[in-house]
């Protein structure tokens, strides 16, 4: 099982921000993506997740390819952009069946909603909810389904201390059972917390 990008992508206009960025991610690596501001970053994760097209390159999970919105390997990844942005009409509780619907997956346990901390708030509307809390209700519906690769786009913007703890021990666990995480973050002690594989995007191209 392993995660492969090759020969990614991906201009916006005249700037091409991805030039031909590879990784290979074997299972039980937690990779942590860090970039200076405005090089990347969210955009090769956007990719991974299917939400961009990239204008060239593959990305699959174990062979499959997780390219394009009806990718069936997708359904084995879980993803929370930087914004952990949702719809804001929906109860976090409407917005885990939601995603648990699409996935044809079971819903998170009660003991697991309550662990990320989206337990509180599954009544309420996810428009009415903090940043740290819409970041655990979106962690919450990231992992519905189980999925084999987490993309977390800044995963500690708006958390707490324990929250932080939480996800670090959540992302070792993950990376215990054979899981892939591709992390993006500027968060250097978070970096050190999960022991992340530190890749670089520079240029367009990832080292590292
Ligand atoms: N939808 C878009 N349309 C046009 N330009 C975009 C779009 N999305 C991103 N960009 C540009 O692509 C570049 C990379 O943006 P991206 O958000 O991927 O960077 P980043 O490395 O995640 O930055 P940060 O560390 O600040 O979060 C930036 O110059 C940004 O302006």
């Amino acid at each position: 099982m392993s995660l492969d990008l090759d020969g990614v992508r991906k201009r916006f206009g005249g700037r091409e921000v991805l030039r031909g960025a590879a990784l290979r991610a074997d299972p039980g690596t937690l990779c942590a993506l860090v970039g200076s501001n405005g090089v990347g970053k969210s955009t090769l994760l956007g990719v991974v997740a299917g939400i961009l097209e990239p204008d060239a390159g593959t990305v699959t999970l174990d062979g499959a390819s997780l390219l394009g919105r009806n990718a069936p390997a997708r359904k084995r990844l879980g993803y929370v952009p930087e914004s952990a942005a949702a719809p804001p009409h929906l109860a976090v509780r409407e917005l885990l069946a939601l995603v648990a619907a699409l996935k044809h997956a079971a819903l998170p346990a009660d003991d697991l909603l309550e662990r990320v901390g989206a337990r509180a708030t599954l009544d309420q509307l996810v428009g009415s909810l903090s940043l740290g809390q819409r970041r655990r209700a979106c962690l919450a519906a990231a992992l519905v389904g189980d999925p084999t690769l987490l993309v977390l786009d800044e995963p500690t913007n708006g958390l707490d201390p324990a929250g932080m703890t939480m996800l670090a021990e959540l992302l070792r666990e993950h990376a215990a059972r054979g899981g892939i995480a591709l992390v993006a973050t500027h968060d250097l002690s978070f970096t050190e917390a999960i022991a992340a594989r530190s890749v670089h995007l520079v240029g367009g191209c990832v080292e590292g």
